[in-house]
């Protein structure tokens, strides 16, 4: 099997082939744990398990690592404005730490209720000073940086390809007229050290040999990057917003340091929308995954919704879309729970969804596939034998869906969906009225904090 990546950098699909034999190291972008993740961000988390899925299918053994960013990520990319921890400190009264922690809790509480396979390591910023300073150091000594009064900087202009990953012309990058550059020379140039205000102390801050200060956002992904997977490592993802400052700046340094480009592959999600909005926490109305959940879905079928796009294509979030995926996956979850155990997966089948996943992670096609299979004439201990291997890479964990009951009927899946808007509105008396009519039709339903659970008169409950 080969696999076929889009790779940001060259701007075209390459064939993969790992740094070391049967070896991948893979980088990806964490959150910025100020606040709660939305659903955009963990969009960009689902492709990159996705990614690792099929590589692991491929037969590599994949080296994930998920940084946590909970330091010097400030609230505008031109270096200005605050530091989104201490801000996030100031809205809740909470310390930047303790905020750090619950909101990491939180993200990984989503992480797993996604079925996002667990990194090998999630390296926190704040534990990786050291390192930091250690790198910005180095390219000190290389005479890469300048120092201002707030600061010290990155000279972009050092660089005669800085910016290739998002093709940014240098003469765009000379100092603007109407961008704010305070005493930076370059208006790309990016900060690695800024210093503590004179006046006040800030809740995160170290000693440096340039002055008490925090490290800025770019650097800790150059230096984490490098201590857990080397300088040059196979692919390095994040979402599309990544690729104009923050990961052109991470090339930046790391090239004039270890002088490569960190990755072999550059890959990135594109947005999830609302409202033709990228998804954003600075928009005010973000929405989580609890949210989702108290709207009666399962975290699962918003896996699902973003199986259903492909990762280079904005996905346009509606409740509507929410709806059906979630419709759809408990279709998937009741045909093939009815499917018996002992099945042989089918040789034809696998080829063609493993040929899909291949080419650029082409899930869209992958499911049309699966649902080829499933209609299809084979045995249904083939197709449940097949399925099971599709799901390594769908992770939609079919196969704790246990069934000991026949088929659910497709009006009882309709009746069900009903009643979980129902109870979304808060609509009791129907959601009551749905109860009595599932229940002349042979089914009981039970509230439970994953959903409803499904049973048929006398037999064990199942999630739905
Ligand atoms: N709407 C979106 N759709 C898909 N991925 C997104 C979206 N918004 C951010 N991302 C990605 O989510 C990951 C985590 O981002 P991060 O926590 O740094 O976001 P943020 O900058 O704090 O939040 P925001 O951009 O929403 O204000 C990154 O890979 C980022 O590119
Ligand atoms: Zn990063």
């Amino acid at each position: 099997m080969s696999v076929a990546l889009y790779d940001t950098w060259s701007r075209s699909l390459r064939p993969f082939t790992p740094l070391q034999p049967e070896h991948v190291g893979l980088y990806c972008c964490g959150p910025t744990v100020y606040d709660y993740a939305h659903i955009g961000n963990l969009r960009t988390y689902v492709f990159e398990d996705v990614l690792r899925r099929v590589l692991e299918l491929n037969g590599y053994r994949v080296r994930h690592i998920v940084n946590i960013t909970d330091v010097g990520h400030l609230v505008s990319d031109a270096d200005e404005g605050e530091d989104k921890m201490e801000k996030g400190s100031r809205r809740s009264g909470e310390t930047a730490w303790s905020i750090a922690q619950r909101y990491t809790a939180a993200f990984q509480s989503d992480w797993r209720a996604l079925n996002l396979l667990e990194p090998a390591e999630w390296p926190r910023a704040t534990d990786h000073i050291p390192e930091q300073l250690e790198f910005i150091a180095a390219l000190e000594r290389k005479g890469y940086t300048y120092r201002t009064s707030d600061g010290i900087y990155f000279d972009t202009m050092k660089q005669d390809d800085y910016g290739h990953l998002a093709r940014l012309e240098r003469t765009g990058l000379q100092a603007g007229k109407r961008v704010a550059m305070g005493e930076k020379r370059n208006v790309s140039d990016f900060a690695l050290w800024k210093f503590s205000p004179t006046d006040s102390r800030r809740q995160m801050e170290w000693d440096s040999p340039w002055g008490r200060g925090f490290p800025g956002w770019h650097i800790e992904c150059s230096a984490m990057s490098a201590k857990h997977l080397g300088p040059w490592f196979d692919i390095h993802c994040g979402g599309e917003d990544h690729i104009g400052v923050h990961h052109s700046n991470e090339i930046a340094q790391t090239q004039a340091c270890h002088g490569t480009r960190l990755a072999n592959f550059w890959m990135h999600g594109h947005f999830l929308t609302l409202d033709d909005k990228k998804m954003a926490k600075t928009e005010g109305d973000f929405l989580r995954l609890q949210t989702l959940i108290d709207r009666g879905f399962d975290p699962l079928a918003y896996r699902y919704l973003c199986l259903t796009a492909h990762y280079r294509s904005t996905l346009r979030f509606t409740e509507e879309a929410m709806g059906a995926a979630q419709a759809t996956l408990e279709r998937l979850r009741n045909t093939y729970a009815s499917w018996p155990e002992g099945g042989t997966a089918h040789e034809g089948f696998v080829a063609r969804f493993n040929a899909e996943v291949n080419k650029d992670l082409n899930l869209p096609r992958a499911l049309a596939v699966l649902w080829e299979l499933s209609r299809s004439d084979l045995s249904a201990a083939t197709r449940r034998a097949t399925v099971d291997h599709f799901d390594a890479v769908l992770g939609l964990r079919l196969c704790d869906w246990q069934a000991d009951s026949p088929e659910v009927p497709a009006d009882v899946v309709a009746l069900l969906d009903q009643r979980r808007k129902a109870r979304a509105g808060k609509d009791w008396a129907l959601s009551d009225r749905l109860r009595d009519a599932l229940e002349t039709l042979g089914w009981q339903v039970e509230d439970s904090a994953e959903g409803q659970r499904l049973r048929r008169d006398g037999s064990a409950a199942k999630g739905s």
